[in-house]
């Protein structure tokens, strides 16, 4: 037998699918909480959290009324957090890590410090380059930087250590390098799969993180202040999010377990990059041209509608069902950072003469949730979650779409060190929720007998 024997493998994989339905009934009879949602869709709740919250709805007498999204982190709303650094002229990511990572604002002096430190630390260790990045490109970034998370255990001289001081030193070094290792990740990949020149710049301690990763990205190092203040911009918004979404979660499940820094978050990152989570906006983005291909006139929405009633069939894009960008499981109404991306989109679309584009965008989001509700008699509210629109921002920044995922994981790694921390301050039992098994009991059947 060889293992890529196509029929072999198709029959293998019938018995597969055949042995592992389960009756979709059966869940409703064991009342299971499929996706660990409650039946009127709110999450169960399974811990309790100081860093983020995210609110999408009211529960008024255990009825869930729709609400306008906002999203906290230490508890300070994140529109004010952006509106005061704004203001202040200055980059906000670095200040937003230290919020979530240590609990509370820095002063001017322990920001400066911070920053300094952050700098100090985009350096990988020696050799990494050389043997963890060069000698193994991956297609994809977000695998090479799982992969890169978890090298970096064999270059740490105490990776086991659980004690919270060596837990923050390892936090402060993966929000320095993740950066750098997608930088690289990214340099790896266009020089051995798209055959380009290979630039490998080092890292720029006196540099925001925004600025150092485009300075690291860029051929010629160049970027402009508006371009880096909008990448920060997005590093701040994708920070943080609760403990319920898919990657942190993951944090939490892997962390439970007492296992090393490196496990955990090379587990979130593998957790971010899929199409229902962080994935999404590279999905957006493919879906996008998919409908750009597929739509003469942009302009006309019965043209759209036709098309995405396709999408939602499951009749074109790739077959799934799902308008990417649209829905979320927590925000109703709006997802406050989409809110913030859709105004910068609209701001940069005018200034780069694409508002045709941006009009589709507008129109998916108009006709896209009543198309939902009519096709699927659903009563669920599909808003434009992140993933929309930061897409078409990176687009007009002329960001690869290879790397929107990977800028994701840049900012979610604050938030994911955060909530990795509280799991080993105040978690403290391993989690490990119940499955019923519902075959019953079978014999075993000796060889011969089969
Ligand atoms: C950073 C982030 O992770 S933001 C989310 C990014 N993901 C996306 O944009 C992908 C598209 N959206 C989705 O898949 C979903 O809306 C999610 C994953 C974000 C939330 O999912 P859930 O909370 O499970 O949604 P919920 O249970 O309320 O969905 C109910 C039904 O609506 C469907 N649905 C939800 N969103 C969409 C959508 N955008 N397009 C089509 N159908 C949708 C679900 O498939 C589900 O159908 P089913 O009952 O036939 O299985
Ligand atoms: O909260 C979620 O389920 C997904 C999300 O928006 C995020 O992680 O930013």
């Amino acid at each position: 037998m060889q293992t890529n024997d196509k029929t072999y493998i198709e029959r293998l994989a019938a018995l597969a699918e055949k042995n592992n339905f389960i009756e979709p009934s059966l869940y409703e009879r064991y009342n299971v909480k499929r996706g660990l949602r409650n039946s009127d869709g709110t999450g169960v709740l399974v811990g309790l959290t100081n860093i983020g919250e995210v609110h999408g709805y009211i529960l008024d007498e255990g009825e869930r009324i729709p609400d306008q999204g906002r999203l906290l982190y230490r508890g300070i709303d994140v529109w004010d957090i952006v509106k005061n650094f704004q203001k202040e002229g200055r980059f906000g990511f670095e200040e937003v890590s230290y919020l979530l990572v240590f609990g509370q604002l820095p002063t001017r002096q322990e920001l400066v410090e911070f920053n300094r430190l952050l700098g100090e630390n985009r350096y990988l260790p020696e050799g990494f380059i050389e043997d963890m990045i060069l000698k193994a490109p991956s297609n994809d970034i977000m695998n090479k930087l799982a992969r890169s998370v978890l090298a970096s255990y064999s270059y740490d001289k105490n990776p086991d250590d659980l004690s919270i001081p060596n837990v923050v030193r390892q936090s402060i070094e993966l929000i320095a390098r993740f950066p750098v290792m997608v930088a690289y990740g990214y340099q790896a990949k266009a020089h051995y799969h798209g055959n380009q020149s290979l630039y490998i710049h080092l890292p720029q301690p006196d540099l925001s993180t925004a600025e150092n990763f485009l300075y690291m990205i860029r051929p010629d190092n160049q970027y402009t202040r508006l371009e880096a203040e909008l990448l920060d911009l997005s590093l701040v918004l994708h920070a943080e999010h609760g403990g319920g979404n898919n990657s942190t979660f993951t944090v939490h499940v892997v962390a439970s377990t007492g296992t090393d820094i490196y496990s955990v978050i090379a587990a979130a990152v593998g957790s971010l990059k899929g199409p229902k989570h962080g994935g999404a906006n590279i999905k957006v983005m493919e879906m996008m041209e998919d409908i750009k291909n597929n739509v003469k006139d942009w302009a006309d929405e019965d043209e759209v509608k036709y098309y995405l009633t396709k999408i939602l069939n499951g009749e074109a894009f790739d077959r799934k069902g799902l308008i990417y960008g649209l829905g979320h499981a927590v925000y109703t109404l709006s997802d406050p950072r989409a809110v913030l991306l859709k105004a910068k989109a609209a701001e940069l679309a005018k200034e780069k003469n694409m508002e045709d584009e941006f009009g589709l965008y507008l129109t998916i989001e108009k006709v896209g949730p009543e198309l939902f509700a009519s096709i699927k008699g659903s009563d669920k509210i599909l808003a434009p979650n992140v993933d929309f629109y930061s897409g078409f921002v990176y687009k007009m920044l002329n960001l690869p779409i290879e790397l929107y995922t990977p800028i994701f994981a840049i900012a979610r790694i604050s938030g994911w060190c955060a909530h990795l921390l509280e799991e080993l301050i105040s978690g403290g039992r391993i989690i490990r929720p119940a499955y019923k098994n519902v075959i019953g009991k079978r014999k075993y059947i000796p060889l011969e007998q089969r």
